[in-house]
């Protein structure tokens, strides 16, 4: 994309560091992040990929403004972050719905919360359940939809505040691999339509390449910092589980490995700890 390297990015994270009180040394601090510096044009699609336990999820939550770093900055379109990314949508791994909310009420908790009359956020909402593909699904509870439909609800939920930034947190790692794939292909529809900036954390090389327009890797902690930068130039409009067949995909997979396997092993032998 033309001038995508001079514009303003929609996210900057620069020279990140994040210390911990460390687990088991009183007195004691964990490095999980240090000289991290992320940057995510507007539009663009952005993947996160990592060992196991590496700071993925803590470079999110500094994006969000929900961690504050202990060093280094956040902007966002060019504007320093000084508490909650208001510009900023959330999906993370776990279902965030109200139990006692219907479908609908759900989807409109956002719209709610920020006054907006009660016929106009159900209006709004119909239009985005229809949008995922709920329609019908109105009035279900959580608790009586599938999996799938519980992220589509989240995905309502989230892309009703019309949010500039979006950061998900291994959304879709909970789904049986066909409702995942469904989910991923639904997620680039909709994020064709309207691109919002998108950094999207996950530990599955191929869910990062299938999705992406550029994949960053990290190393493995203590101190993960980011070890390679790949842009992918595979078509779209993409099919996820169709694209993988592609020669390029495969020579982009075997490209990101190199870089990551020697930190994949890493991770795992600190799990195994
Ligand atoms: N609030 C905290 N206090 C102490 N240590 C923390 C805190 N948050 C994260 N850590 C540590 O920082 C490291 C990175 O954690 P993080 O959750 O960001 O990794 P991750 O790559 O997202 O993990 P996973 O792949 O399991 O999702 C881990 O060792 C974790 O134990």
């Amino acid at each position: 994309m033309p001038g995508i390297e001079t514009a303003v990015p929609a996210l900057a994270l620069r020279d990140i560091a994040c210390h911990f009180p460390a687990r088991g040394n009183p007195g004691g601090t964990y490095t999980a992040v240090r000289d991290s510096t992320i940057t995510i044009a507007p539009g663009e699609f952005v993947s996160i990929v990592g060992p196991t336990g590496c700071g993925k999820s803590t470079l999110l939550n500094v994006a969000s403004g929900l961690l504050k770093p202990s060093q280094g900055t956040v902007e966002v379109f060019g504007k320093p972050l000084t508490g909650i990314n208001r510009q900023a949508g959330y999906m993370f791994q776990a279902d965030a719905l109200m139990p006692w909310r219907t479908a609908l009420e759900n989807v409109v908790v956002g719209p709610e919360f920020a006054g907006m009359n009660r016929a106009e956020a159900d209006r709004l909402g119909r239009d985005w359940m229809a949008r995922v593909g709920l329609a019908g699904f109105e009035k279900a509870y959580p608790h009586h939809l599938s999996g799938g439909m519980r992220k589509r609800v989240a995905l309502a939920q989230m892309l009703i505040m019309d949010p500039k930034v979006i950061l998900m947190d291994e959304p879709f790692s909970a789904l049986d691999v066909q409702t995942r794939q469904l989910m991923e292909n639904e997620l680039l529809e909709l994020w064709q339509a309207d691109r919002k900036s998108v950094m999207f954390i996950t530990h599955d090389l191929e869910e990062a390449i299938a999705l992406s327009d550029r994949v960053i890797a990290l190393a493995a902690g203590p101190g993960t910092h980011p070890i390679g930068e790949f842009k992918i130039d595979l078509p779209r409009p993409r099919d996820v589980a169709e694209i993988r067949h592609l020669g390029e995909f495969s020579r982009l997979h075997a490209q990101i490995w190199e870089a990551l396997k020697d930190e994949v092993l890493k991770g795992y032998a600190q799990g195994k700890r």
